[in-house]
């Protein structure tokens, strides 16, 4: 089988991007019918054969803005008192002077993070606040590309990442269900289906025909909701923000994306709500600043995790 070797980004710029420094950093691999992978991607592959293997994962985001004096103090204080810095570590990343750029303040979001989804495995992220779940879906889902490290994808993918994720605010809402129609290569008849479904369960209204820039975020939730699950995919990468929404909505959407997920190889989702992640998933790692502090199966880990809590 080729592989799709997805070339790497220019180092960003500003603080949004992570750092990118090596160059076969993110392979994202297409399925073995030669459909795409991603958001892009085509025609699901055959179920049983979706992938995710993750080798030896470092994400930062460099912080071009971080020259305050204060924060440079905090952190050549820290950098004296190794002990104080693991424990003040429990609310995001690692926050260090960049040791190769003088100046750059940089946080460490992922620290060599290594793991091995198969087909059947139902994946919950769960850890502290910034301890890098959201980047870790995000780099699953090809967001974030280059980094040191290895990401491997096989199959399709969905994503409910952010309520913007692969949507133009330009374009109407039904302009954008026509353009990730296209992108799927729908052919047409199979597009006006999609539309018809999209259109029924987002309940949009005349919002629909207006450019997504106009929705509350809970409406382009609705939308991109509706849209993400409209075709099961083989992966799919969901963070918590599907659980906003009004109550009649989020009834809906638990049905609808119960489907989804039985009918997808790999789940991986992030969220707090651990009543969620002990009904949907068999598996949990757990993220301390950035690295696996355990992974396994539900019980063991929720259980590890809600003692910690409890004595902490
Ligand atoms: N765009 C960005 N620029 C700079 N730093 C970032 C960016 N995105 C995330 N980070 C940092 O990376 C670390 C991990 O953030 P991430 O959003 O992945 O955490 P999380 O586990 O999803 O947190 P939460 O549970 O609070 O949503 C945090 O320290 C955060 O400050």
């Amino acid at each position: 089988m080729t592989s799709d070797l997805i070339s790497p980004k220019p180092a960003g710029t500003d603080a949004t991007k992570p750092d990118a420094t090596r160059a076969d950093s993110l392979t994202h691999t297409p399925a073995e019918d030669g459909s795409k992978p991603g958001r892009t991607g085509n025609a699901v592959s055959r179920k049983g054969e979706a992938l995710i293997r993750v080798n030896h994962l470092t994400l930062d985001f460099p912080i071009f803005h971080g020259g305050a004096r204060s924060l440079k103090k905090t952190l050549f204080r820290r950098a004296r008192a190794p002990i104080a810095k693991t424990r003040a570590a429990r609310t995001g990343g690692e926050v260090e002077i960049d040791p190769n750029d003088t100046g750059v303040v940089r946080v460490r979001a992922l620290v060599d993070v290594s793991f091995t989804i198969r087909p059947g495995e139902r994946v919950g992220l769960i850890g502290h606040n910034g301890a890098g779940k959201s980047t870790l879906l995000r780099a699953l889902g090809g967001i974030y590309e280059a980094v040191p490290g290895m990401v491997t994808v096989k199959g399709s993918v969905e994503t409910l990442i952010d309520t913007n994720s692969g949507m133009n605010r330009e374009l109407t809402g039904r302009e954008n269900i026509q353009l990730q129609a296209r992108h799927k290569g729908l052919r047409t008849a199979q597009l006006r289906q999609l539309e018809k479904d999209v259109e029924a369960f987002a309940q949009l209204g005349e919002f629909l025909d207006l450019p997504v820039r106009l929705y509350s975020s809970g409406m382009a939730i609705r939308l991109g909701f509706a849209l993400a699950t409209a075709i099961a995919p083989n992966i799919l990468l969901m963070d918590e923000w599907f659980m906003a929404g009004d109550a009649k909505f989020q009834d809906k959407a638990k049905d609808r994306l119960s489907a989804v997920v039985e009918g997808a190889d790999i789940l991986v989702i992030t969220s707090h709500a651990l009543n969620v992640l002990e009904t949907w998933c068999t598996r949990i790692i757990w993220l301390e600043s950035g690295r696996i502090r355990m992974d396994g199966p539900t019980t063991a880990v929720l259980d590890a995790y809600r003692a910690e809590m409890e004595t902490s």
